[in-house]
């Protein structure tokens, strides 16, 4: 490794663009206003040659494809429902002394996902503003050596022959309410470990979580050996460094709220900090969009579609069947089931369609002993 002091002049959307627009009934507009996410322009931090042409043919291929392409067309040719959140919010309008704002379909979220992404982007600016990507690049050498989140899954699958297991540190969610009302998160956290999870997940969204990064990093300093995946939504490129600062071992990069392009940006930033990507489907389309990205090595298939809070297990089953399945084979892809596993029999389930990997929450934080509900989990201990 050498350390080279990198100028990103042409980036991504990703980090050049807001891309905040949105959908009135049937007009669509789209933000001109782009320089928000500009952290990139001098970045100082440890890269090879070979990352950092690799990042750069990929700012070019960016540039090229955005030439002439407005964004909302490449984002509704993806079928990305997910919108970004208007930059002004509703207009004001006066009557007389009064002074109200008029909601509508186009400056209102459409569903949970729709507005836990416009929170975010708020959220972000914020704390953007507080840890800039300077500061950010600086604490990066004080940061956690990355684990092998990829290689914990591997190792824990051929070792049981089961499917092994992230397990998530959730206080609560916006379909299920609170989970669990004494929650402490490096006694939880300790628990999945001894019940045998390969790895943990841990939510740090504040608002329709109740989590946060303090608890991912109070579970990474306690002596935990599970490698961590900080489950998040993420929406920029900077909140990518934010988690690796905070000890993150991998990163969630959601399919249904990230345009490709996104995604291949993200995933050159996470291969470049060392983490692991866990990227995160819930239809065919999404599928098949990310099996078409290169390099991607993990794939999660959520059984909960994350607009409706409707779980079918089934999912994890309808999307690897035929060719899909065949292609992630080829690929050598590790396949996670998400959401909606509460027995051995769903455990079964997921494994006999192709998964190597669960992902698992309320069924095992809602026990009063985690790990005793990861033995009832699985029918057996898989600590052992
Ligand atoms: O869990 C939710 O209600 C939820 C709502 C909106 C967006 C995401 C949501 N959950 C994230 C997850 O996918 C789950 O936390 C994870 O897969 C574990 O699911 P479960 O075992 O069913 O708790």
């Amino acid at each position: 490794m050498e350390g080279v002091l990198m100028s990103l002049g042409a980036t991504s959307s990703a980090t050049t663009t807001t891309r905040s627009f949105y959908f009135q009934k049937s007009t669509r507009f789209r933000n001109t206003h782009i320089p928000k996410h500009s952290p990139f322009k001098q970045l100082s931090f440890p890269i090879t040659k070979a990352q950092q042409s690799e990042l750069e043919e990929g700012s070019a291929a960016v540039k090229e494809s955005e030439v002439g392409i407005f964004q909302d067309e490449v984002v509704l040719s993806q079928g990305i429902k997910i919108r970004r959140r208007p930059p002004t919010g509703p207009p004001i309008h006066h009557v007389g002394p009064f002074e109200f704002r008029l909601q509508n379909e186009g400056n209102t979220p459409c569903n949970i996902l729709e507005e836990i992404v416009w929170h975010k982007d708020v959220e972000v600016s914020r704390l953007k503003e507080r840890n800039t990507l300077v500061m950010l690049n600086k604490m990066l050498t004080n940061a956690p050596p990355v684990r092998d989140f990829i290689g914990a899954l591997k190792s824990a699958n051929s070792r049981t022959g089961l499917p092994s297991l992230i397990a998530e540190v959730k206080k609560a969610s916006p379909s299920r309410g609170v989970l669990r009302e004494d929650f402490d998160p490096v006694e939880i956290a300790i628990a999945y470990e001894k019940g045998g999870a390969a790895c943990l997940s841990v939510l740090t969204d504040e608002k329709y979580f109740q989590g946060s990064f303090e608890n991912l990093e109070a579970i990474r300093s306690s002596g935990v050996q599970c490698p961590l995946l900080c489950k998040e939504f993420v929406i920029e490129a900077w909140q990518i460094y934010y988690a690796r600062v905070k000890g993150a071992d991998a990163i969630l990069l959601i399919a249904s709220i990230l345009p490709d392009l996104d995604i291949k940006y993200m995933l050159k930033i996470c291969k470049m900090l060392g983490l692991a990507a866990l990227v995160e489907v819930h239809d065919e389309r999404e599928m098949d969009r990310v099996l078409e990205i290169k390099g991607i090595e993990l794939i999660g298939i959520n059984n909960r579609d994350l607009a409706t809070f409707e779980v079918d297990i089934g999912n994890t089953k309808k999307l690897l069947e035929g060719e899909r399945g065949q292609k992630i084979l080829q690929k050598g892809i590790t396949v996670v089931g998400e959401s909606g596993l509460f027995t051995p029999a769903d455990i079964a389930y997921v494994q006999e369609s192709g998964v190597k990997a669960v992902l698992v929450g309320e069924s095992i934080v809602k026990h009063k002993d985690p790990t005793v509900a990861i033995t009832q989990l699985f029918g057996k201990d898989i600590a052992s």
